[in-house]
């Protein structure tokens, strides 16, 4: 009996799962891996079958992965100084030698591997790749006063075919958030940008019509009123999230900056989920209750 009842519930979780399936399938959804959420290798592991999961459901997954700590950490043994301002590092010439190796190098190889321990899936690409992403030079601004933040950009232009191209043919793409300069006129000046792996995704997710932007972080979501841990925002609308913008710090700055971005160009849901948590991105796509932060263009009833 005990065992019929444990079937039933197992059987009860995959039921609850279909009509996201129906809903999703042949969707494409954007999920950005924060470099905070993949600190271990079990979760590393579980996030990579959470996605090769998603593209057997039918959806297509595409990852745009941050790694941050992991390029302090590089930094640091090389004996580099950086600092971030606004949530934004702040990239030297030498620095961003630092950010497109281990970001392209490193952290996105990792990533393609483990997804290809599950078949000949992935595909490593960075805004350099097929043209992309085009970004902007910009700058940040810190009590009201404009900050300098070296060779950092803003996505400008974004090549949906270069990812299309892969989706069609069955890949699923990992993109590394750098990416070549152009100025005003468009015209590519031979820089390369270090571009905030959220702000990446949020260009993507809108460039490509994705059904969803989800963000995996090292936080249960965002709190209204941080650090207070009973101010967690189960959902918010865009014009919600845009008076409590200004009152962020640090990284989640770039975080909502980016959900906001996304929701305001189209893309329906924007989710900010606890990586820290195996499985959470599932748990986010597959269940009515979901879990972390939903950004909405307004209220759902
Ligand atoms: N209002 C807030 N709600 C949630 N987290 C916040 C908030 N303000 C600041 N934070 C901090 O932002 C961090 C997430 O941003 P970041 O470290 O840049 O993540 P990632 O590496 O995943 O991009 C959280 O771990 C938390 O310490
Ligand atoms: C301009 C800027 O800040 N770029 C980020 C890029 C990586 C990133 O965004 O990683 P996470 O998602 O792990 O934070 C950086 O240099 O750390």
């Amino acid at each position: 009996m005990i065992e019929h009842t444990r079937a039933t519930a197992k059987a009860e979780v995959l039921i609850e799962a279909l009509p996201w399936i129906q809903r999703f399938a042949g969707t494409t959804m954007v999920i950005k891996y924060g470099g905070n959420a993949m600190v271990s290798e079990e979760l590393r592991q579980a996030f990579a079958e959470d996605i090769v999961l998603l593209h057997h459901c039918g959806i297509h997954p595409v990852v745009v992965h941050g790694g941050g700590p992991q390029i302090n950490t590089m930094l640091d043994r090389l004996g580099i100084a950086s600092e971030f301002q606004g949530g934004l590092r702040v990239t030297t010439e030498e620095a961003m030698d630092v950010v497109r190796m281990v970001l392209t190098g490193q952290v996105g190889r990792e990533l393609v591997g483990l997804i290809n321990s599950h078949g000949p899936y992935a595909v490593g690409l960075s805004g350099e790749d097929a043209a992309l992403f085009q970004a902007e030079r910009t700058g940040t601004e810190v009590d009201g006063v404009a900050v300098d933040l070296g060779l950092v950009g803003e996505v400008t232009g974004v090549n949906p075919a270069a990812i299309r191209d892969l989706v069609d043919n069955g890949r699923i793409p990992v993109v590394s958030s750098v990416a070549p300069e152009v100025d005003a006129d468009g015209q590519p000046t031979g820089s390369v940008l270090n571009v905030n792996a959220d702000t990446a995704a949020a260009a993507l997710a809108a460039a490509i019509g994705a059904s969803k932007l989800v963000v995996l972080t090292d936080v249960e979501g965002l709190y209204a009123n941080w650090p207070d841990r009973d101010s967690l925002v189960s959902s918010i609308t865009a014009d919600r999230l845009r008076e409590l913008l200004p009152t962020l710090q640090s990284g989640m700055i770039p975080k909502m900056s980016a959900c906001l971005h996304a929701v305001d160009r189209g893309v329906p849901q924007a989710h900010i989920v606890d990586g820290r948590a195996p499985h959470s991105m599932l748990l986010e796509v597959f269940t009515t209750a979901g879990v972390g932060t939903q950004v909405l263009p307004e209220e759902q009833s």
